[in-house]
């Protein structure tokens, strides 16, 4: 990659050139991105995937345009502790590697994988920092807008198409109207599918596809309906949502710093309203350790130990450095609150 080809300005061009070097492993450091991109994480990080994918090429997309569409989209995401921009980006470049898998060599359609990589970057724009809950339990106009049903996943989508619609920002201004169709319903059907409440009835559909398994000759998956297409996206976008826990520790811990923010100020929203405070949600009684033990146990865990099945042996190392983690937090829980610990 030559400066010239970032897409963005930056005071500190070289060294921008060199973490995005990266931009096809697991390790990529979104934080380092976020401070060399000067703030643009999420505009350097989709730009760079679009020219590794020589997606403009294949698609007739004009970069102007692109960076335009991506500059825009960038600035619709809210300043929240988590769910921002730099989420957006490394959800971005998570889904990138995961469809790097060799079990899905040749598995998936150049539109499929614009799809998924536009569906990654879109997926949380204009969060607002609290759960469907909360909007449900405050009866806000979001919720009354989507009747409280994936109400944010809804709402991301609508802004996401929304900045579409001018000529200037339509990078899909040169797909033919059936492929617009198509990616319109994949990426509805993908982040539709990132809302926590789907979480059991993705992985069970996902267990039972791992049990069936159908590969060809050098294990390679064979995918043949939309709706066993889609179900494995739906749940790659899911795996890279919640792959935090699945990086490496410096990472995760920086996350996770980010994530007990954003729940602490709903708390606190919550407490002002004398509402009963959500889980985790409450600063002054905090585990942030054993919670996210509780996350990897019950949550994290079982989804990525059926994908690593899926993909037998490609997600190997990252099952690996989740177990890490975890074990990591295990030997660290920290003492009861209070003078003693039991
Ligand atoms: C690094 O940690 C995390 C990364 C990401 C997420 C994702 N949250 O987005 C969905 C959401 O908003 N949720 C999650 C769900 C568990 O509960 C829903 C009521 C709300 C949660 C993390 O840790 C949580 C879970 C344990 C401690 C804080
Ligand atoms: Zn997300």
């Amino acid at each position: 990659l030559k400066v010239s080809e970032l897409g963005i300005e930056t005071q500190y061009p070289q060294e921008l050139v060199d973490v995005l070097s990266r931009i096809n492993d697991w390790g990529l450091d979104t934080f380092k991105v976020e401070e060399l991109s000067d703030q643009r994480p999420l505009t350097a990080i989709t730009y760079r995937i679009f020219q590794e994918r020589d997606l403009c090429r294949i698609y007739s997309i004009d970069q102007s345009t692109l960076l335009k569409y991506l500059l825009m989209l960038e600035d619709h995401y809210q300043q929240v502790p988590y769910h921002n921009k730099a989420h957006g980006a490394d959800v971005c470049q998570s889904m990138h590697v995961l469809l790097n898998a060799s079990a899905l060599d040749g598995v998936f359609t150049d539109l499929e994988v614009m799809s998924a990589i536009f569906a990654s970057a879109v997926h949380d724009v204009d969060h607002p920092g609290v759960t469907n809950q909360f909007l449900i339990n405050t009866n806000s106009d979001l919720a009354i807008m989507y009747n409280d049903e994936s109400v944010l996943e809804n709402h991301h989508l609508a802004v996401a198409f929304k900045l579409l619609q001018s000529q200037e920002r339509n990078i899909f201004a040169n797909l033919t109207t059936k492929q617009m169709k198509t990616l319109r319903k994949m990426v509805i059907d993908m982040v539709l599918a990132t809302d926590m409440s789907k979480h059991m009835q993705l992985l069970a559909d996902l267990k039972t596809m791992v049990e069936s398994k159908k590969v060809t000759g050098n294990n390679i998956i064979m995918l043949e309906t939309y709706d066993d297409r889609i179900q494995v996206l739906q749940n790659m976008i899911h795996c890279a949502d919640l792959s935090n826990p699945t990086k490496p520790l410096d990472i995760y811990m920086r996350w996770i710093d980010r994530i007990m923010e954003e729940f602490w100020r709903q708390g606190d929203k919550e407490r002002d309203l004398r509402l009963e405070i959500s889980p985790m949600c409450d600063r002054r009684v905090a585990s942030v350790e054993k919670s996210q033990i509780g996350f990897i146990e019950f949550i994290v865990h079982p989804l990525w130990e059926t994908w690593a099945d899926l993909v037998y042996p490609d997600a190997n190392n990252i099952l690996e450095t989740l177990e890490q983690n975890r074990d990591w937090y295990q030997s660290h829980i920290e003492p009861e609150n209070g003078a003693f610990s039991s």
